[in-house]
C-alpha cells in the first residue's frame, strides 16, 4: 500500500491490520482497522505517531518511499497505546529524531512502556505551538481521552486535526477517505467504536467539543489513528461524537441472554413479542453468538436492557456475568433494565443481575422476574407483561 498525500506534503504513512478482529482483547473489529500515521514533509520533517510493532515494516517502507528516515527530524507521540507506539522504538532508532514531542503524562508513559531514558523527549502544553517551517503544530492534551498521555495535533496552515483515537473506526480498506465509503456505515463503525472505548469518557468528550467551538478552529480534515480520514463529512463526525456523548436514547431495546435448555430464552422471546406490540425497537443477542462488544455496539442508543439468563451453580451463567462486567465499565447513563430467567430450585439469578444493573445506575421499572423450569403459557402471559410495563417506562423516557 503506498503513502496517500492527505493534504500538500502530508502523507498517511500507515499500515492496514485486514485480518483484526479480536481489538486490543476486549471487543471485536467487525471489518479489520489501520494504524494511521503520518508524514509531514516540511523544513522539519516530522513524523506522527507510529503503529503496531507487528507492522513496522510496513510503516518503514511507506515513510522510506518518501524519505530516508534519518531525514526525519521530529516525532509527535499522541497517544502511548501500543498500536501506536509499538513500532516507536524501532523508528527512534532509525530515525535517531533531534526531538520527540510528547505531553506531560505522555512522558510517564514513554517511560512506563519502553524504560527508555535517553530519547530527546521535548513535553509539550495544552496549546503549545511548534514551527516546522512553513506549518505550525498546536497541541490540545486531550487527557483520558482515552488515556491519560492522548493529545491531538493541529495544523492551522492545513485545517488539519491529527485527532489520535477519537474519531476514529475499525475499518480496515485501502480506500483511507470518508467520501469513498458509505457515511451510515461509517457512522455506524464509528459508534460501535465510541460506545466500546470512549463511552465512559463522554463527560470530557462533551467538555472538549465546547473547548474546540469555543477555540474557534478551522477543521477542514479530521485524522484519527484508525480508520477513514474525515475530508468531506468532518462536520457530521464532529455533530456524531456530541450525539454519542449526549448518550440521545432511542424507544429501543437490547435483549441480551444466556440459556442452558431454552426455558429463558422463550421467556425473552414473550418479553420481546410485547415490545415489539407497543412499538419498541429491538435487538434480541443471545451471549453464545454475540460478543460483549457487538451487544453494547446495539445497546448504544437504546433506552432499555433486559438482561436474562437461567441460575446456574446459585448465581447467573458466566457469560452474562461477562457481559454485566463489560456493560458497567462503560458507564451507559440514563438507562432503564429488566432481569428475568428460569430457575430449579433456588432462583439467584434475576436478582444477582437486578442488582448489578441497579449498580450500574439503571432504573427497574420492574421487580425481577423468575420461573421454575420451562415457562407455561401463564408465565409467558407474565413474561409480556413485564415486557408491556417495560415499554410504558421506555416510551415515557424517550417521549416516543
Ligand atoms: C449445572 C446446572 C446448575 C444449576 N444450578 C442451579 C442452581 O444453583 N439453582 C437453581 O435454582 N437452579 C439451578 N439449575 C437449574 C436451572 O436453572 C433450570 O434447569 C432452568 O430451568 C434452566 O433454564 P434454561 O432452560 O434457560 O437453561 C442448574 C442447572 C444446571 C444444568
Amino acid at each position: 500500500m503506498p503513502a496517500i498525500e492527505i493534504k500538500k506534503n502530508v502523507y498517511w504513512v500507515g499500515a492496514i491490520d485486514w485480518n483484526l478482529k479480536n481489538f486490543h482483547g476486549y471487543a471485536m473489529a467487525r471489518r479489520g482497522t489501520t494504524y494511521n500515521a503520518f508524514l509531514v514533509l516540511d523544513d522539519k520533517i516530522t513524523l506522527f505517531d507510529t503503529v503496531s510493532e507487528k507492522f513496522k515494516w510496513d510503516l518503514y517502507h511507506q515513510v522510506r518511499s518518501l524519505v530516508k528516515l534519518e531525514e526525519i527530524d521530529y516525532i509527535v507521540v499522541n497517544h502511548l497505546e501500543l498500536d501506536h507506539s509499538g513500532a516507536l522504538p524501532f523508528m527512534v532508532d532509525n530515525i535517531k529524531p533531534e526531538k520527540i514531542f510528547c505531553s506531560s503524562m505522555g512522558e510517564k508513559s514513554i517511560h512506563g512502556h519502553f524504560h527508555n531514558k535517553d530519547w530527546p523527549l521535548q513535553v509539550v502544553k495544552d496549546g503549545e505551538s511548534i514551527s516546522l517551517g512553513k506549518r505550525n503544530v498546536t497541541f490540545m492534551e486531550t487527557r483520558m481521552l482515552h488515556w491519560p498521555d492522548s493529545m491531538f495535533s493541529y495544523i492551522p496552515e492545513d485545517k488539519l486535526l491529527i485527532s489520535s483515537d477519537a474519531f476514529g473506526q475499525n475499518i480496515a480498506s485501502q480506500k483511507i477517505f470518508d467520501d469513498q465509503h458509505d457515511l451510515n456505515l461509517l457512522l455506524s463503525e464509528a459508534r460501535h467504536y465510541y460506545t466500546n472505548i470512549i463511552l465512559p469518557f463522554s463527560p470530557l468528550v462533551q467538555k472538549l467539543l465546547d473547548k474546540v467551538q469555543k477555540a474557534g478552529l478551522e477543521i477542514d480534515m479530521i485524522a484519527p489513528d484508525h480508520g477513514v480520514i474525515w475530508r468531506t463529512h468532518p462536520g457530521k463526525i464532529l455533530e456524531a461524537y456530541a450525539d454519542f456523548a449526549a448518550q440521545t436514547l432511542k424507544p429501543k431495546a437490547v435483549l441480551v441472554y444466556d440459556t442452558m435448555w431454552g426455558s429463558t430464552e422463550k421467556m425473552v422471546k414473550a418479553v420481546a413479542d410485547a415490545l415489539t406490540e407497543e412499538g419498541i425497537d429491538i435487538r434480541v443477542m443471545s451471549l453464545k453468538s454475540f460478543h460483549h462488544s457487538d451487544v453494547m455496539g446495539e445497546f448504544s442508543d437504546a433506552a432499555a436492557l433486559v438482561c436474562a439468563s437461567p441460575t446456574h451453580n446459585n448465581g447467573m451463567l458466566p457469560l452474562m456475568s461477562d457481559f454485566l462486567t463489560y456493560m458497567k465499565g462503560l458507564k451507559p447513563k440514563n438507562r432503564l433494565g429488566a432481569a428475568l430467567g428460569s430457575y430449579g430450585w433456588s432462583g439467584e439469578a434475576p436478582g444477582a443481575m437486578a442488582k448489578v444493573l441497579e449498580e450500574a445506575g439503571f432504573e427497574l421499572p420492574e421487580k425481577p422476574y423468575r420461573t421454575q423450569f420451562v415457562p407455561a403459557h401463564e408465565q409467558l402471559a407474565q413474561c409480556k407483561e413485564l415486557g408491556r410495563n417495560l415499554a410504558s417506562a421506555i416510551k415515557a423516557k424517550t417521549q416516543a
